[in-house]
């Protein structure tokens, strides 16, 4: 092509405007094809054709005869949807214009708001103290269910503090219970206390009734838990090397003893109670020797009664922890927390908790426990063992928080050790009173071990807490059963149990409801009110908390506010609402009582 000829050459470029508008128009087309084709009847996707061979004599009747059926089927369809349609506006028209019917609705709306608001007022508080009143009354049952059905009860306290986690009522309630029960108290976790400490508390223990020393397995695996296994030359001092079980061989042979004593064909059931989290569950675990029962550092694992078969002579009968109550002059938290029956992240101030366990020891020992540089404050430590375990909130800000509520965790398992001592005069033994025996006597004599020496020399072998610092703690003797008013006349009559007051604090009550704890020193080095000056421990405070409420305020009053609103239009109605029988109506006339 020659050079002019391509000169002259139409571009077939379109500009831009006009391409759009093409596009636009072709989905305007579109959109007026699909609109047009939702008009139409829809054609089913399988019609059924109904195919008569020619050769058929009736073929035209037959036709004829589904035509009129058909015809007849559409016919009362459209009937039944016209009459829907009539009832419903007509429903529609009684709702708004009877007075009738809207009195009842306003009420109905009424009835449903009160019972919303209630819900929304107390809701949580209300509900929570229903749920444990009833995990009250269950827990208390399945104890009671255990000592039943029991024949030995092993009454498990911690070596840490034998008297603080005893329940007084218990011997009284097993003393009342039908049949002849035996008695014995198991001192667990005997690991976490030095010899000399365990030596003197079962020495003082004894003079209640038999008294077996024992350390769980604590292992995490589910099979073959092990007994102890001797290796002289292999010293364990770390209880996380080695966590096996010292002590199942004595009771097994205390249990199968008894057996034999006794002539018992049948096989005898064993009954495991005790506070929450003294370990009864791993006892079962470390006599089964494998994980038949859930074992957690937090209290209230176990919920209801469980039955292990150990042999075809003993069936150990788990129980959950029995539900005490503190006494008036204690703060929950450090009753219930430091005594691990209260989940630690229920815990609504971690701080004044915290300090308290840090003025129990000297700053170099939670130095060398954490391994974190010297202190001054229980603040900056905190804000240092939140560092070191990496526990940062929005900022970069160490979560303080978090770091309490650690410090009270490792309290409660055991890194941090600590023990407490018998006490010297007689004033605890009345709340044991009733659990005094005669040793000696024939009723307890199989459950009696006077040499206990092969138990602490494994305990020695093992777990060596000579060279660590463990901190003594004053025992404040043992808890009263916290049980309700119908519990006590239905089940032991006169039994020591101190009946719930329903003014009572409840462990893990909800925090809005919760009392500030007092300070119980205020020249104390670490004030509570200091710490919750510190702008670190302003930070976090509860502020998701606090905005739920708020918000729930607010939609409580919105709806007060719509409900009055609607009963004021109801009563102006009724207020004009008029008989229309033409005539004023006089009271003194048209009501006259003779
Ligand atoms: N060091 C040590 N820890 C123990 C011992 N026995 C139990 N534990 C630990 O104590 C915690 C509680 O043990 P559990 O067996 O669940 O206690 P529980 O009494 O059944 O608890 P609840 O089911 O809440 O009543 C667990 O973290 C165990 O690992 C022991 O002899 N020594």
């Amino acid at each position: 092509m020659s050079l002019k000829g391509l000169k002259n050459r139409k571009s077939r470029r379109v500009p831009a405007a006009r391409r759009y508008k093409i596009i636009k128009k072709i989905a305007a087309s579109k959109r007026k094809k699909e609109k047009e084709a939702k008009k139409l009847p829809k054609k089913s996707a399988k019609q059924k054709l109904i195919q008569i061979p020619n050769v058929c004599p009736f073929k035209e009747k037959i036709l004829e005869e589904v035509e009129a059926d058909k015809a007849r089927r559409e016919e009362e369809k459209r009937e039944r949807l016209e009459k829907l349609k009539l009832e419903r506006q007509e429903a529609k028209k009684n709702k708004h214009t009877t007075l009738e019917s809207m009195v009842n609705e306003a009420n109905q709306r009424a009835e449903g708001h009160i019972e919303k608001e209630e819900g929304v007022n107390d809701g949580s508080y209300q509900n929570q103290q229903r749920t444990k009143e009833n995990s009250l009354k269950s827990y208390f049952k399945e104890f009671k269910k255990v000592v039943d059905a029991a024949d030995v009860i092993l009454e498990v306290c911690d070596a840490r503090d034998p008297l603080g986690t005893r329940c007084s009522e218990v011997t009284t309630i097993i003393r009342e219970s039908p049949g002849q029960k035996k008695h014995v108290l198991i001192v667990n976790k005997a690991d976490l206390v030095p010899r000399e400490n365990l030596d003197k508390w079962i020495k003082y223990l004894r003079k209640f009734g038999p008294v077996i020393p024992f350390k769980a397995s604590t292992q995490a695996q589910k099979n073959n838990i092990g007994h102890r296994r001797f290796n002289k030359n292999k010293q364990h001092k770390n209880i996380n090397q080695l966590s096996t079980c010292i002590g199942a061989d004595l009771l097994m042979s205390l249990l199968a003893n008894y057996c034999r004593n006794k002539n018992l064909k049948t096989s005898i059931r064993v009954g495991i109670v005790g506070l929450p989290n003294t370990g009864k569950s791993s006892i079962i675990n470390s006599l089964k020797r494998r994980k038949a029962c859930l074992v957690g550092a937090q209290p209230g694992i176990t919920k209801a009664m469980q039955e292990v078969e150990i042999d075809s002579n003993i069936k150990l009968i788990d129980s959950p922890g029995i539900i005490f109550q503190r006494p008036k002059n204690e703060s929950p938290d450090e009753f219930f927390a430091l005594k691990n029956a209260q989940h630690v992240n229920t815990v609504q101030d971690p701080f004044p908790l915290a300090c308290d366990i840090l003025k129990r020891a000297t700053v170099m020992y939670f130095c060398k426990l954490y391994d974190i540089t010297e202190y001054k404050s229980p603040e900056e430590f905190l804000a240092k063992k939140a560092v070191k375990m990496g526990k940062l909130i929005r900022g970069g800000v160490p979560d303080v928080r978090a770091a309490a509520r650690s410090l009270i965790q490792d309290w409660n398992t055991g890194k941090i050790k600590y023990c407490t001592h018998p006490p010297v005069d007689n004033s605890m033994d009345i709340h044991l009173s009733a659990a005094i025996v005669d040793n000696s006597s024939s009723d307890n004599k199989e459950f009696c071990v006077d040499n206990l020496d092969e138990f602490m020399n494994q305990l020695d072998e093992h777990y060596n807490l000579n060279d660590e610092v463990v901190m003594d703690i004053e025992t404040k003797g043992p808890v009263s059963l916290r049980t309700n008013k119908k519990q006590k006349n239905e089940s032991y009559g006169e039994a020591n149990i101190i009946e719930e007051d329903d003014d009572e604090e409840m462990s893990e009550e909800p925090v809005n409801k919760k009392k500030k704890r007092k300070g119980a020193d205020e020249d104390d080095d670490y004030k509570v009110k200091k710490i919750k000056s510190d702008p670190v421990f302003r930070l976090e405070g509860n502020q998701s908390l606090n905005k739920q409420n708020k918000d729930a305020a607010k939609k409580l009053k919105k709806k007060r506010e719509k409900n009055e609103k609607k009963i004021t239009n109801v009563a102006d109605v009724l207020e004009n609402f008029s008989l229309e029988t033409g005539d004023d109506y006089d009271f003194d006339d048209d009501y006259n009582i003779e």
